[in-house]
């Protein structure tokens, strides 16, 4: 049994290894309850005639990774502002049956990265880290643990200019990470990633989760998070499109698939027969919308046509899901507070 390092009001005394062994432990599913640890409820926040954020209404459980997902200006960057007080607005939004500000050490409760490029740029990486452990009530030996969990050991004394945009935002996760939080907030951190950095984040926020965390990763495309995130929550306007389990919305969007295969034209038929649609690229390639990737390599064999290439396409996931009208209904259990967010 451990000690509990910021724990909020009403939560339990004996808390699970996950707490205090940090983000490679597993969680002991008996100790927890399986419940949302983030619970946004009426959200709403108006910059002069704009609503930013729109009545929404959404949840984040622990143990998964929520893609926050919705293009430029949806409201995404609004909302996590308003779920940790920088922003005031209508609503409320409880982390772990808390306002954030209520949280005994906010920190030690919700990590949050909200913008990778928002860092002093005098100090060096190890110097911002330092200054937030100060300010957070961390000991400064966790500055060197979350260098070394970011994979920025060896890149301490570097400046924020003169980092790449990996780097950087591998320091701003490590800064989200400092209290040890069971949740973490983390917005807009996969966009102009190189490869192996969108791998390497892909990967620690599916550890988090997998700890029994508590992930909410915002994200403009579809593509960035759909294979990390169990659910999505999806923005449209500054208003809750649709949110759910992602292999749900993922089915109900009707996301296209692109083949390539020997004869297109013959697969092209065999595809309008079977009720799908078909929309030919110039390259040869077609798009087919109405049948899932299987029906389509089914329909192939069927006709004998060999296929060169059978991929989901993400790129019109955006749009599709952009139209869904899905919200979930009892999206939230929390009991509603009569003062304003970040009050
Ligand atoms: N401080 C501000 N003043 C005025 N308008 C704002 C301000 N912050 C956000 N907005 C507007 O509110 C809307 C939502 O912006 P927000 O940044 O929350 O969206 P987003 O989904 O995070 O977009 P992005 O991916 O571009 O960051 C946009 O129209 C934006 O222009």
């Amino acid at each position: 049994m451990h000690a509990a390092p910021g724990l909020p009001d009403g939560a339990p005394e004996v808390l699970p290894p996950w707490w205090s062994a940090g983000e490679t432990a597993t969680r002991d599913p008996l100790l927890w309850d399986s419940r949302a640890v983030i619970e946004a409820l009426a959200l709403s926040k108006r910059h002069g005639s704009r609503l930013a954020v729109d009545d929404l209404s959404f949840t984040a459980p622990d143990g998964a990774v929520t893609g926050l997902l919705g293009p430029a200006g949806a409201g995404k960057t609004t909302a996590l502002r308003l779920a940790v007080g920088l922003d005031r607005g209508a609503g409320t939004v409880l982390v772990d049956g808390l306002p954030f500000a209520a949280h005994r050490r906010p920190s030690q409760a919700v990590g949050v990265a909200l913008d990778a490029r928002a860092l002093h740029p005098g100090r060096t990486a190890v110097g911002h880290l330092r200054a937030l452990a100060a300010g957070a009530g961390v000991p400064r030996r966790r500055v060197a643990e979350v260098l070394e969990r970011v994979g920025l050991v060896g890149a301490e004394r570097q400046r924020p200019a003169a980092m790449r945009r990996g780097a950087a935002v591998r320091l701003a996760v490590a800064g989200a990470l400092l209290g040890r939080p069971r949740t973490l907030l983390l917005d807009d951190l996969t966009t102009h990633l190189d490869d192996d950095a969108r791998a390497w984040l892909r990967q620690l926020v599916r550890e988090h989760a997998e700890a029994g965390g508590c992930v909410l990763l915002a994200a403009g495309r579809a593509a960035d998070v759909v294979d990390c995130a169990d659910r999505l929550v999806v923005l449209r306007r500054g208003r809750l499109a649709a949110s759910g389990p992602v292999a749900d919305l993922l089915a109900h969007a009707g996301s296209a698939v692109l083949v390539r295969a020997s004869d297109p034209g013959r697969l092209a038929g065999a595809v309008l027969r079977w009720g799908g649609s078909v929309d030919p690229l110039p390259d040869g390639a077609l798009v087919v919308t109405g049948l899932d990737m299987a029906a389509v390599g089914e329909v192939a064999r069927a006709e004998g046509v060999a296929l060169h290439e059978l991929t989901a396409r993400l790129a019109d996931l955006d749009s599709s899901l952009q139209s869904l009208e899905l919200p979930e209904t009892a999206l939230v259990s929390g009991a509603p507070q009569p003062s304003g967010v970040g009050a």
